[in-house]
């Protein structure tokens, strides 16, 4: 047996850079890992998605451009070299972290799946055969979510695609069809049909991101349809057979069953915590009904001196928030503090182009909790750098505290909406009004600038 002071398990966003840290803090630590350092976002989600969705955009702006006056032809898509493109940022990221690991003293890193077998001790399954076992006073779990796949007739019997398997494919698909229209649903969904493919996608519930304000997600799906994206809401897939050739999906919707065809299907409705193999029993771990492990607001689970960290603690699943929970942990053990994920401002930004940019409470959020709210509203055909840029699709908008002034929320839908959000995040954690932003002196003609004029809307 192997005894260490600090056992992480996962090298997700926030198990890489803890082990690190730990070890450097002079604690001998292990990191285990069953598969690749780097988790989902650098091997499967975040950057091979936005490398592809990279090349996806560069063939949209070939027909775009000619309504700027310059016809460069047709685009031609060259799949291969846009996987070879992802696999080498994949590649290159996750050699950067295999560097950093493997030069940092005191840390271990061991290739294999981990189960508790008690509080303080694991067993691991090798990748390279045979197990280990290994005990530690401290333990972080870091282990991630996995595509939740639906009980649905005859699914067993086709070859899906998840957001994993999708992004190996070696060929377009003639006809994609997307199961759920979250934020894989909607950013694959966009992608492929820029590469060329027909998409469909299915979603059971009267309109898609639920999440989001209702006028949000009708300018996406405006924007979609104008792609051609085809949209079936309060529509869900009942039953699947494979043809020759291809797999008939019998649809359901509003009680109405039809058939449709098509070449690949997208299970994007959700994913499911990586708890499972960890054996949380055996060390008194709680979980939900879900299997997300229990925490506090300092990320402690019911079991002594064993903390979670990112996705597999349940809440908002993005890459920062995770990293977050890295931030925090570091800060309460080795520094001694007393950091706290409550209150913590939640900013994402989901990938279709224009991109959603979003930051704090929502319209329909701030109205469920009865809270006195203003809303700001602006179409960005009406501002200057989208005009000029030949870009207006899309729509921005703030929740302002009605007494304070103060921005709750706000939800950009525009070019580089992700970054203009960022802006309205420090105001946010500045506790600036929206009456300062309005009359601040933004260099023009920026997007940032659209902030003015957003903030105007509330004098008319
Ligand atoms: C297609 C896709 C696109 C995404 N895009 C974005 C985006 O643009 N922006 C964003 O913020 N978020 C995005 N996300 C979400 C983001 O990837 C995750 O929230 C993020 O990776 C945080 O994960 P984590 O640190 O909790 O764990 P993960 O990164 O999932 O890592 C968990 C690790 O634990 C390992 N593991 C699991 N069980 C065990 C075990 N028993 N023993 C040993 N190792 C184990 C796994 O192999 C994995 O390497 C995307 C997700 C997907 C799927
Ligand atoms: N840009 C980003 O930050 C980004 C990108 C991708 C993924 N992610 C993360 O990954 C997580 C998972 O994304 P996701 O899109 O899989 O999940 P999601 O929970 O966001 O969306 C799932 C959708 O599937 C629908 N659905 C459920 N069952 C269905 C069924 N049987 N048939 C059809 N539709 C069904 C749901 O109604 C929902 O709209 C997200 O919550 C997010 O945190 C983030």
């Amino acid at each position: 047996m192997k005894y260490y002071d600090a056992i992480v398990i996962g090298a997700g966003q926030a198990g890489t850079p803890l082990a690190k840290k730990l070890a450097g803090s002079g604690l001998k630590t292990a990191l285990i890992e069953k598969r690749w350092l780097g988790g989902t976002c650098v091997n499967d989600g975040c950057s091979p998605t936005k490398t592809m969705i990279a090349s996806a955009k560069a063939a949209w702006s070939v027909e775009h451009n000619k309504s700027l006056g310059v016809d460069s032809g047709n685009a031609k898509i060259d799949f291969r070299k846009i996987l070879e493109r992802k696999n080498d940022v994949v590649k290159k990221m996750r050699s950067g972290l295999e560097k950093g690991v493997s030069e940092t003293e005191n840390l271990d890193l061991i290739e294999g799946e981990a189960s508790f077998t008690s509080e303080k001790e694991i067993i691991i399954t090798l990748k390279t055969g045979g197990t280990e076992v290994a005990s530690a006073e401290m333990f972080f779990i870091n282990t991630g979510e996995k595509p939740s796949i639906p009980d649905i007739d005859g699914i067993s019997d086709i070859d899906y695609l998840t957001s994993t398997t999708i992004m190996d494919l070696e060929e377009i698909p003639e006809h994609l069809l997307v199961l759920g229209s979250g934020y894989i649903g909607m950013e694959f969904g966009q992608m492929f049909r820029r590469f060329g493919s027909k998409v469909t996608i299915l979603e059971p519930s009267k309109r898609i991101l639920k999440r989001e304000d209702n006028d949000i997600a009708e300018e996406i799906t405006k924007i979609l349809g104008a792609e051609d994206v085809i949209i079936e809401t309060e529509t869900k897939a009942v039953a699947f057979e494979k043809k020759s050739g291809h797999i008939l999906v019998t649809i359901e919707k509003k009680g109405e069953k039809s058939s449709l065809s098509c070449s690949h299907i997208l299970v994007a409705t959700g994913r499911k915590p990586q708890s499972e193999a960890l054996n949380l029993n055996a060390a008194g771990i709680e979980t939900d009904e879900k299997g997300y492990i229990k925490v506090n607001d300092r990320l402690e689970t019911s079991a002594k001196d064993i903390y979670a960290m990112g996705d597999v603690k349940g809440g908002p699943a993005f890459t920062h928030i995770s990293y977050d929970d890295y931030r925090i942990l570091v800060e309460n053990i080795i520094e001694k503090g007393n950091a706290s994920i409550k209150n913590r401002i939640l900013p994402y930004c989901m990938f279709i182009d224009p991109q959603l940019g979003r930051v704090g409470i929502t319209e329909q959020e701030a109205k469920k909790q009865g809270l006195d709210i203003k809303v700001a509203v602006l179409k960005n055909e009406s501002v200057a750098r989208c005009i000029e840029t030949g870009d207006e699709r899309g729509i921005m908008k703030a929740v302002i505290d009605a007494k304070t002034g103060k921005i709750l929320g706000a939800s950009v839908l525009a070019e580089a909406g992700g970054e203009v959000v960022t802006i309205l995040q420090m105001v946010m954690m500045g506790g600036i009004t929206y009456e300062q932003i309005k009359d601040c002196v933004i260099a023009h003609p920026t997007y940032a600038e659209s902030l003015n004029n957003l903030f105007m809307t509330l004098d008319q």
